[in-house]
């Protein structure tokens, strides 16, 4: 009787992983997703200046594009002297693709494969490639689980001494105060209506948001580095020590991560910033409210641990960990927050 719950329930399991990853790239098949990435200006430069700037690198070279979306890196490759793109993705937009690839007189050098990367083969007679494009970074890095696609393909077929674009990944985290109306307060009174049920849900979500710089209250410390180049399997799981340290007096309303990644070769080598100071991504930030503000002054700390892993519900989503103390003026403040970030949730499909 168990066995059979147990088998009923690892199949309920897999159904549901089926119909997740349905969803996934249903998402990616609709155009405005797509439209979304393409028309992002600070992405497609860094793109655009790692593949132009670094043109040696990929002259006469066989690439790979893992999830080619509308194709616009694997048309940067063939701009930049490829001898071979295989553009790869699972999506149904791909068969846009393959007329974006003709229009551009890349049919040549482009080839259009649709498909999972870890179910697909590469074209006869290739083997291994030189280089591995891939825009893999979801929000907060890791949602998305498309690193984990990047890994397969790079140790089934990155050529000895190949490249990644990009290859290298930071996650940072820092403190913010709310803009005015932004903190969680306002949930409690909204034109005299209690919605405090959004205020516990916001206390419990990781939010996308699109912060000032100048909301910043301290400066940003490293929680993660990635070398895509050695990075094993599940590597966005995560628990570190976390110091921030306050840089003017106010309120601490939530803590915040953004990311970068590197890509291209020294000394040509480009970065692509998510942080508040850096131009607008469609990443945006990932905001972490804090159940109550902290008042803060220069120089004192924000402690805790910060803890990462994937969703138990969702293949696409993360959950976090967050704890913190700080050692105020008045009193001394502790706590630890859960927060789920879910993939689909932020883009309100
Ligand atoms: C963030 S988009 C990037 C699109 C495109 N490379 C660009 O830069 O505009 C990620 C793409 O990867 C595709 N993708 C994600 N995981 C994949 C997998 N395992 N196999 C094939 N395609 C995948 C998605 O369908 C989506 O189109």
């Amino acid at each position: 009787m168990e066995n059979h719950l147990e088998n009923a329930a690892a199949g309920d399991c897999a159904r549901d992983y089926r119909v997740q990853q349905a969803l996934y790239f249903k998402m990616y098949s609709r155009l405005e997703v797509q439209e979304w990435l393409v028309k992002d200006a600070a992405r497609n430069a860094a793109y655009r200046q790692a593949i132009g700037w670094n043109k040696a690198a990929f002259r006469g070279k066989t690439v790979l594009d893992v999830g080619c979306g509308l194709g616009m890196l694997s048309l940067l490759a063939a701009a930049a002297g490829a001898r071979r793109v295989i553009a790869v993705d699972a999506a149904s937009i791909v068969e846009y693709t393959r007329h974006i690839v003709v229009d551009n007189s890349c049919a040549d050098v482009i080839t259009v494969l649709r498909g999972k990367v870890e179910e697909i083969e590469l074209p006869e007679g290739i083997e291994k490639v030189d280089i591995i494009l891939c825009d893999w970074m979801g929000y907060c890095l890791f949602s998305g689980n498309m690193l984990e696609s990047l890994i397969f393909a790079r140790d089934k077929w990155l050529a000895p001494g190949g490249l990644i674009y990009p290859d290298a990944a930071h996650l940072y985290l820092g403190a913010i105060t709310g803009q005015a109306g932004e903190d969680l307060e306002q949930w409690n009174d909204l034109y005299d209506i209690n919605m405090g049920a959004i205020r516990r849900r916001c206390e419990a979500t990781a939010l996308l948001k699109r912060l000032d710089a100048r909301q910043l209250m301290s400066k940003v410390v490293l929680v993660k580095t990635l070398d895509l180049y050695t990075a094993p399997r599940h590597s966005c799981l995560t628990r570190t020590h976390y110091e921030l340290k306050v840089t003017r007096s106010g309120h601490v309303h939530a803590l915040f991560a953004c990311f970068d990644v590197g890509m291209g070769q020294y000394p040509r080598r480009v970065w692509l910033s998510t942080s508040p100071h850096a131009p607008w991504t469609h990443w945006n930030q990932t905001v972490f409210h804090l159940r109550a503000p902290l008042t803060v002054e220069p120089e004192q700390l924000i402690r805790g641990v910060f803890s990462l892993k994937p969703s138990p519900k969702s293949i696409y989503g993360l959950e976090f960990d967050i704890s913190f103390e700080h050692k105020g003026r008045e009193r001394r403040a502790m706590g630890r927050q859960d927060y789920s970030l879910d993939y689909f949730l932020p883009q309100g499909l």
